[in-house]
């Protein structure tokens, strides 16, 4: 697994954000909303450092507000927060360069009229040379089985092809850590499968927030987040079984420590 971990934004202050690693301590995050304050990260504390770690949980449980506090997309009220050392409040820049972040809405995040020049704008970074940038753009839409939609208009492709489009202009500026925000809703089960494989080849770290729970068994940890916290974490064999059961028959009651 290639982690990246000369940032130079390691704080010796957080011993335990240990390089490598989607680290938060304490972290917390209150909002207003027409009911009077909404806590939606309640001290949530991780340090998720396993190739593949899948966060599951009811809807409007809190699972997308904790992947967007890696890309600064979610700033908490207090608590600490590092990706691979470097502080997303204090550097947001630099934490969204190490962060390929796929919304779960592809609407969100194309933003080129069609899926070859979307891929083309990643690679900028990477790749100065347009010819060499329109190669590799193709590479990755025959990678997602679009090479016939290379020029058709984002606004003529089904859901599921946009969210490839997304994930393969994601991938293409070769993020350190890839954070994947359900990312099989739109998808049918062949391309759940091929984005599966897809995965399981790359070399970054990844953290996915899923309802899939086949998708979850394939990661090699796994947090259950309910009510703003995470309660439960460890090998997927333990929390699916223990995550459906609570759904079956019920939540642990929290207690306030
Ligand atoms: N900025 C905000 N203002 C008001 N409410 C918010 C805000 N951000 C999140 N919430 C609320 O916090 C809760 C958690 O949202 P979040 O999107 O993290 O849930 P989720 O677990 O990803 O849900 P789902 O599985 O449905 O996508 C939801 O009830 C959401 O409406």
């Amino acid at each position: 697994m290639a982690r990246t971990s000369g940032s130079s934004h390691y704080d010796p202050l957080v011993p335990h954000a240990s390089p490598g690693s989607l680290y938060c301590a304490n972290v917390s995050l209150t909002v207003d909303s027409p009911a009077g304050p909404f806590t939606v990260l309640d001290r949530v504390s991780c340090e998720f450092t396993h190739p593949r770690t899948a966060v599951i949980g009811l809807n409007g449980s809190g699972k997308s507000t904790l992947l967007r506090l890696f890309n600064a997309l979610v700033v908490p009220q207090s608590g600490v927060v590092r990706v691979n050392s470097i502080d997303p409040v204090a550097f947001p820049r630099e934490a969204r360069a190490a962060v390929g972040f796929v919304f779960t809405d592809p609407a969100s995040q194309i933003l080129m009229p069609t899926p070859i020049e979307d891929i083309e704008l990643s690679l900028r970074r990477h790749v100065p040379d347009r010819h060499e940038r329109t190669e590799k753009a193709r590479d990755w839409l025959v990678r997602m089985g679009l090479e016939h939609r290379a020029h058709h208009s984002v606004f003529d492709l089904s859901g599921g092809e946009r969210q490839l489009v997304a994930l393969a202009a994601v991938l293409a500026a070769e993020p350190q850590v890839l954070i994947l925000d359900e990312p099989t809703t739109l998808l049918d089960l062949r391309n759940q499968l091929k984005l599966i494989d897809m995965l399981d080849d790359l070399g970054q770290q990844q953290l996915i927030s899923t309802h899939d729970l086949d998708l979850a068994a394939t990661a090699q940890h796994v947090a259950v987040v309910h009510e703003s916290r995470i309660i439960a974490q460890g090998p997927p064999a333990e929390m699916i079984p223990r995550y459906k059961s609570w759904c079956a028959h019920g939540f642990p009651e929290w207690e306030s420590p």
